[in-house]
């Protein structure tokens, strides 16, 4: 029986991992032994890929290598091709897309084989399908064909070029770019998780990873990116009006999305770029209303609750003012994050004992059964 329990596993050692670390007080986060100081902005998403799931930062021949293997794999199978119809008109895409996913694996090359070498190779094509199967449903429900690929950009240019229809300029690719850098992996947050517990049964990548979109979807993870921009755009009037709709939410008892988090306690280290990059788009574009608000919510928040932004916060007004639906900003965030499930789902596999944790008991005791009739 366990000594103690955790609420939500808070503070529990569920895994050990070099793929990435936190410093919750610091406010630190490390892919790799790598800070996210010193590589956010610098490195490409195609680089990080390499980091988290080869182990390393790619020399440029290396980088050359699996560029190449990612344009190759950018391209659903004819199976995914023929779902992609039937989940475009109901649910949400978060919904279609976890069924989207699970799909991949009935035409991958190495279906059936879950070796440590089949793994890598799907991972690699995972990372290279999930902005194609993004793009081809928003085109999809849509009723219009993606734009094709241009092998001149890179899989964050080309995700916009595929949504937007035209392609992005320089800097908005490199925004993006950057933002699929910081989303990328976050140690045992809830998806990843899942993601591990899936694969620790021996099962294959693709079922773990479409249970890790089952989790990346809740509002209290992923989805709040979407929640907050729901949050944003639903508030009226000027500036002003975002401090009685927090009083007005905290009095309700309700929680605002995109702040808090079960680690950081200080600011998370990738709101602070991301604040940067709301503030630069909201220049370039013209449009500063969301970030302004979005500043104006992190202050009110903070002298309330004393809570910080994380991730989710910052990313509404970016993805915003990139061109994205708000309804794909939780299907952007897992284009980069399967970069960090297939790399757990490798570290898993690699070293792998089943996780099953303890319960604690509360229900009733020394219950005796009765006939259905006298129940
Ligand atoms: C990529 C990501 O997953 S980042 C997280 C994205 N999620 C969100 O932004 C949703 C909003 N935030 C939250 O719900 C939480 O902060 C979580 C889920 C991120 C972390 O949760 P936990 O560590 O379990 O903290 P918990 O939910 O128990 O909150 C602790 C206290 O802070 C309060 N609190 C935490 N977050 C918030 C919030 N966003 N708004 C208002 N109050 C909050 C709780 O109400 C609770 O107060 P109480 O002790 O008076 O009851
Ligand atoms: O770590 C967490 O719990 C949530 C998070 O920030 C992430 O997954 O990026």
């Amino acid at each position: 029986m366990a000594d103690k329990s955790s609420r939500g596993l808070a503070d529990i050692v569920a895994a050990t991992t070099s793929i990435s670390d936190i410093d919750g007080e610091e406010g630190r986060l490390f892919y790799r032994g790598y800070d996210i100081q010193d590589i956010g902005g610098r490195i490409s998403f195609e680089e990080c890929v390499h980091l988290l799931q080869r182990g390393t930062l790619p020399t440029r021949q290396e980088l050359d290598a699996l560029t190449e293997e990612l344009m190759a794999a950018q391209h659903i199978g004819p199976t995914t091709e023929a779902l992609l119809p039937h989940v475009t008109s109901g649910g949400t895409p978060m919904e279609a897309l976890r069924t989207l996913v699970s799909s991949l694996s009935a035409d991958d090359p190495d279906v059936g084989d879950s070796s440590i070498e089949a793994d890598r190779r799907k991972a690699t094509r995972l990372v290279a399908q999930m902005p194609i199967l993004v793009a081809r449903y928003e085109a999809a429900r849509q009723g219009r064909q993606a734009p094709q690929i241009d092998p001149e950009l890179s899989i964050a240019g080309n995700f916009l070029l595929q949504i937007g229809g035209e392609r992005p300029s320089e800097r908005a690719a490199e925004i993006f770019d950057a933002c699929l850098v910081l989303h990328a992996d976050h140690t045992m947050n809830a998806s990843t998780f899942t993601a591990r517990v899936i694969a620790a049964t021996l099962s294959d990548i693709h079922s773990a990873i479409t249970g890790a979109m089952g989790a990346l979807r809740g509002p209290l993870h992923g989805g709040a990116n979407e929640a907050v921009m729901n949050t944003l755009s639903s508030i009226e009037g000027d500036v002003d009006a975002v401090d009685e709709f927090v009083r007005a939410e905290l009095e309700a008892g309700r929680k605002l999305m995109g702040f808090g988090h079960r680690v950081y306690k200080t600011e998370d280290p990738r709101a602070t770029f991301l604040r940067k990059m709301s503030e630069e788009l909201a220049e370039l574009t013209g449009n500063r209303r969301y970030y302004e608000f979005s500043r104006r919510m992190e202050q009110v928040v903070f002298d309330a609750k004393g809570l910080y932004p994380n991730v989710d916060f910052y990313a509404a007004s970016v993805y915003h003012a990139l061109g994205i639906p708000t309804d794909l900003f939780t299907p952007v965030f897992a284009i980069s994050r399967m970069s960090g499930w297939t790399a757990h789902v490798i570290e898993q596999h690699e070293d792998n004992r089943l996780i099953r944790p303890a319960s604690e008991y509360t229900g009733p005791t020394d219950q005796r059964w009765v006939e259905i009739s006298e129940r």
